[in-house]
C-alpha cells in the first residue's frame, strides 16, 4: 500500500505551543499540545522564556509524529508553522542563544515611546508606509527597548552577530540548526519595520527606530522554502515549506482568499480578518491594513480588527477570580440567567486595541449591585467579546466594506452560546467549521502546496465545511439597548484612561 503523505503543522500559540498532523484531505491525524508559563514581571509587561517555546514546540512534534506515523504508516514530507505575531525574540547567531525573554504582543512597556512617536507628528507616515498604527503590540518598538535595556544587546548587534525574530523567525533560525535566518511576508508585516507598499524592510522606519538591517531575517512569501531540518532534532531532515502569523494562516485555513471574505479568530485575543484580495485597503476607522498568505506571484491584503482579549476573559475568571474552574463553564453559566442583569466588563486589560487603539486604557466594570454574582459576571466577562467583535464589524462597514458571513475559530468558538449571542449583536450569520484548528491548517496548506500534496487552492476550498451556523434572532430594540450599554461602558472606560 502507498503511505500516506502527512503534514506537520506547528502551531505556536500566545499561551501554548500545538503540533497537528493532517493528511492529503485537509484531516486532523494527531495533534498534541503543551501550554508554557506566562511571565508578568511588572504591571503591563508580558513575557515568553524562549527556551519554553522551543521545548513545548520540539516535544510536541514530536509526539504529534511519531502518534500519526505509527497511525497511518505514512511519513512526514513537510512541516508548516505558524505562530503568535509580533513577539519580539534576539539571540545570539553564533549560539542560537536568546538574549533574554521574548517580549509579547500585549506587553505595553513600550507606551512612552509610542507617545513620543505620536506627539512627533509620525503617525501619518508610519500608517502610510506600514499600513498599521503607531501602538507597543508592534515589534518596532519592542525591538528598540531591547537593544537599549537587554545587556549586550547593542555590542553583539554592532559585530553582526545578533538576530531579531518574531517567533517563526526563532523557530526556523533553531530547526535548521543555525543555517537559515528567515520570516515570511505576513510576519513582516506586523513588525512596523515592514513597508507594506514596496514588499521589503523599509530603511526609514529603520532609521526611526535606529534598528540596523544586519539583525533583521530575509523575507520570503508564506508558502516557499525556508530549508530543513537539522536532522538531529528530529531524526531525519525535514522540509519547512510553508510559514505564516497565525492570523493569516487561519484566514487560509478557513479559505478566506477571495476579496470580501471574513474570518474571526477568537483565541487569547480576537482577530478578524477581511480579504481585500491584490489591493491594499485603507481603513479610515482604525482597522489595520496587512499583509495575507499566497501561493502565487501576486501579493495578497486583507483589512484587520485586532482585540487583545477574547478567550484570555475565561482565563481570567479562571485563574484571578477563581469564580470557574475550567474555560468550558461559561457557557453553562452565561445561559444559567437571562440577561447581564446591566454589568458591563471592559476587559481592556492590556490597553484597547482597534477601533480605539489606546494602550493607557485599563479593565473596568459598570452596573454591580449587591446582587451581581459569578453567572452574571461570566455573562458580561463573555458578551464583552462579541460586543468587541461589533465595533470592528461597525468599522468595516463604514469602510465600505459588507459583511454578510463570518467563519469563526480558535479555542473560544467551542462555546456555543456565546456564538449565538455574537449572530445576535452583529446581525450576521457566524459559521462555525468542523475543523476549528483553522490556523494549524492554514499551516499545513501553505506547506502542502509548496510540497504538491495539493494541487491548487479550489481542492483546498472543497476541503471547508461547516460544522453549525447561527443567525441572528435577538429583537432588535433588545439588541439596540445592549449595546448602547457597551459603548457607554466604553466611553467612561476611556475617559478614564484620560484622566491619567
Ligand atoms: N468553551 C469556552 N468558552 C470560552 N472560552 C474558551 C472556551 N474554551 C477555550 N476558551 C478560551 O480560548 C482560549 C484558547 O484558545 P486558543 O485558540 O488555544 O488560544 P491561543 O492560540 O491564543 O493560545 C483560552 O483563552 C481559553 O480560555
Ligand atoms: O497566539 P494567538 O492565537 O493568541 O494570536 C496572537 C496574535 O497573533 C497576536 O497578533
Amino acid at each position: 500500500m502507498a503511505s500516506t503523505p502527512l503534514i506537520l503543522s506547528i502551531d505556536q500559540g500566545t499561551t501554548s505551543s500545538r503540533s497537528l498532523v493532517f493528511d492529503a484531505n485537509g484531516r486532523i491525524v494527531s495533534s498534541a499540545q503543551c501550554e508554557y508559563k506566562q511571565h508578568f514581571p511588572k504591571p503591563g509587561w508580558v513575557e515568553h522564556n524562549p527556551d519554553d517555546i522551543w521545548r513545548t514546540t520540539v516535544q510536541t512534534a514530536d509526539e504529534a509524529m511519531t502518534a500519526a506515523e505509527q497511525q497511518t504508516g505514512g511519513k512526514i514530507e513537510c512541516i508548516g508553522i505558524t505562530n503568535q505575531r509580533e513577539t519580539t525574540v534576539v539571540w545570539d547567531k553564533r549560539s542560537g542563544q536568546a538574549l533574554g525573554n521574548a517580549i509579547v504582543w500585549q506587553d505595553r512597556r513600550t507606551s512612552g515611546h509610542c507617545e513620543e512617536l505620536r506627539l512627533s507628528g509620525k503617525l501619518d507616515e508610519i500608517v502610510r508606509r506600514t499600513g498599521l498604527t503607531i501602538d507597543p503590540y508592534f515589534s518596532a518598538t519592542k525591538l528598540r527597548w531591547i537593544l537599549e535595556n537587554v545587556e549586550g544587546a547593542i555590542d553583539l548587534a554592532e559585530q553582526g552577530n545578533l538576530a531579531f525574530g518574531t517567533i517563526d523567525a526563532f523557530l526556523i533560525y533553531r530547526l535548521t540548526g543555525g543555517k537559515h535566518h528567515l520570516t515570511d511576508e505576513t510576519n513582516a508585516s506586523r513588525t512596523l519595520l515592514y513597508n507594506i507598499n514596496e514588499g521589503d524592510w523599509d530603511d526609514w522606519l529603520l532609521n526611526l527606530f535606529e534598528i540596523p538591517r544586519s539583525v533583521l531575517p530575509d523575507i520570503r512569501s508564506s508558502s516557499s522554502s525556508f530549508g530543513e531540518t537539522d536532522p538531529q532534532i528530529f531524526g531525519r531532515s525535514i522540509p519547512i515549506l510553508g510559514v505564516a502569523g497565525d492570523q493569516q494562516a487561519a484566514a487560509f485555513g478557513q479559505a478566506c482568499w477571495h476579496a470580501g471574505m471574513i474570518k474571526s479568530t477568537y483565541g487569547t485575543g480576537c482577530f478578524m480578518l477581511a480579504s481585500s484580495g491584490n489591493k491594499i485597503v485603507r481603513s479610515q476607522s482604525g482597522l489595520l491594513s496587512t499583509v495575507a498568505c499566497r501561493t502565487s506571484a501576486e501579493r495578497q491584503f486583507a483589512v484587520e480588527g485586532s482585540i487583545f482579549i477574547a478567550g484570555a476573559v475565561s482565563q481570567w475568571l479562571r485563574d484571578e477570580l477563581h469564580i470557574i474552574e475550567d474555560a468550558a463553564e461559561t457557557e453553562s453559566l452565561a445561559a444559567s440567567v437571562s440577561s447581564n442583569e446591566g454589568v458591563y466588563v471592559v476587559p481592556a486589560f492590556t490597553g484597547l486595541g482597534a477601533p480605539h487603539w489606546d494602550s493607557t486604557a485599563r479593565g473596568a466594570i459598570f452596573g454591580l449591585t449587591r446582587n451581581t454574582g459569578r453567572a452574571v459576571l461570566t455573562r458580561a466577562a463573555i458578551e464583552a467579546v462579541a460586543y468587541q467583535t461589533n465595533d470592528l464589524v461597525a468599522s468595516l462597514i463604514s469602510d465600505g466594506l459588507s459583511v454578510d458571513a463570518i467563519r469563526v475559530d480558535g479555542g473560544m468558538v467551542a462555546n456555543s452560546w456565546f456564538l449565538q449571542f455574537l449572530s445576535d449583536i452583529l446581525e450576521v450569520r457566524i459559521d462555525r467549521p468542523v475543523i476549528i484548528e483553522s490556523t494549524a491548517r492554514g499551516a499545513a496548506f501553505l506547506a502542502g502546496l509548496k510540497a504538491g500534496i495539493f494541487s491548487n487552492t479550489e481542492q483546498l476550498e472543497e476541503l471547508w465545511a461547516h460544522d453549525r451556523q447561527f443567525t441572528p434572532s435577538m429583537l432588535a430594540s433588545e439588541r439596540q439597548a445592549l449595546v448602547s450599554g457597551w459603548q457607554a461602558a466604553v466611553k467612561a472606560t476611556l475617559f478614564h484612561a484620560s484622566l491619567n
